[in-house]
């Protein structure tokens, strides 16, 4: 099977993240008659149909019937539950192509429930609802089992769907992941709380609240775009705007003072801890 205009996909558990990646899809123009979601509560599910006009009236089984790509979406600490419980009321994923985006759990944690499925780890972001998601890809080396075919052909599978919402990385290690979710999977948390913060200081110098998120917001976008001008690093954007002596170099030199640098190493390093952890858990 590879992907074409009947691959059908079905998400199992449609929170943020597949909210996210659903809304991205939906918005590149993929038909939404193709998407399938189920959700533990219904709210989420009548509100994805009522946006994007995807499938949410089936349960998890003939969601699973139905479709060619499952992606599983549920939070880590209830995915061995959720899939325990689809086995043995009869799922069966052996001509699926089965994709997991939650975080800290190994593969073999799913092929030990469902089977030596064909099998995709993706780390993904929820950028990815605005088309400008970074997803890391892994192919389980469980997979070496199918023909080497198959396995370019579920790369392909899953490089397209990703596309939909992003850029994709494929990753050659399993633990790779929790390095790529440090940095892109989490990511935007970052930046939201950079920009909270700068926005709460801006409404302390008496900016309204609308003009102190314009301010932010409009910033972010515009240098995270600059960025994209492919001769100049991130280093030489900054430079550019820090005259020698002036007000930047003064704002900046507070960062440094702070241990800019160490602080990220150090809040990234937890989230790989974390990950691993919780692959243990
Ligand atoms: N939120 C994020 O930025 C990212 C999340 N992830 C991963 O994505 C996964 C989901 O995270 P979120 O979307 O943030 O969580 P969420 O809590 O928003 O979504 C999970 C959904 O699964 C549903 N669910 C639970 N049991 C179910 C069942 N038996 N059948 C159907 N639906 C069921 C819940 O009702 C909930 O809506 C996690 O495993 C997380 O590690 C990965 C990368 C980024
Ligand atoms: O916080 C988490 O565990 C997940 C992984 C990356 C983003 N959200």
């Amino acid at each position: 099977m590879t992907q074409n205009n009947n691959t059908s996909y079905a998400f199992i558990g449609a929170g943020n993240m597949s909210g996210a990646i659903i809304g991205g899809m939906v918005n590149s123009g993929v038909e939404p008659s193709r998407i399938i979601a189920t959700n533990r509560t219904k709210e989420k599910q009548q509100a994805l149909k009522a946006k994007f006009g995807i499938t949410t009236d089936l349960d998890n089984q003939e969601a699973i019937k139905q479709a060619d790509v499952v992606i599983l979406g549920v939070k880590p600490q209830m995915m061995a539950d959720v899939l325990t419980d689809l086995v043995s009321n009869g799922a069966d994923f052996s001509d699926k192509l089965v994709v997991t985006v939650a975080a800290g759990l190994l593969v073999k944690r799913y092929t030990d429930i469902i089977g030596d499925v064909r099998f995709v780890r993706c780390m993904p972001n929820t950028p990815s609802l605005v088309g400008h998601g970074v997803s890391g890809l892994y192919v389980g080396s469980s997979q070496a089992r199918f023909d080497k075919s198959v396995i370019e052909q579920d790369i392909q599978i899953t490089t397209e769907l990703f596309s939909h919402v992003g850029a994709t990385v494929w990753l050659k290690s399993e633990s790779e992941i929790d390095q790529l979710a440090a940095v892109s999977g989490s990511g935007p948390a970052y930046f939201f709380a950079f920009m909270e913060a700068m926005a709460n200081k801006a409404k302390e110098f008496g900016f309204s609240e609308g003009v102190a998120n314009v301010m932010v917001q409009e910033t972010a976008i515009g240098a995270a775009k600059m960025t994209f001008n492919k001769d100049k690093s991130f280093a030489e954007l900054r430079e550019n705007v820090t005259s020698p002596g002036g007000s930047t170099a003064a704002a900046l030199n507070v960062f440094n003072n702070n241990n800019l640098q160490a602080t990220v190493n150090e809040a990234l390093d937890a989230a790989v801890t974390r990950a691993q952890e919780m692959s243990k858990l």
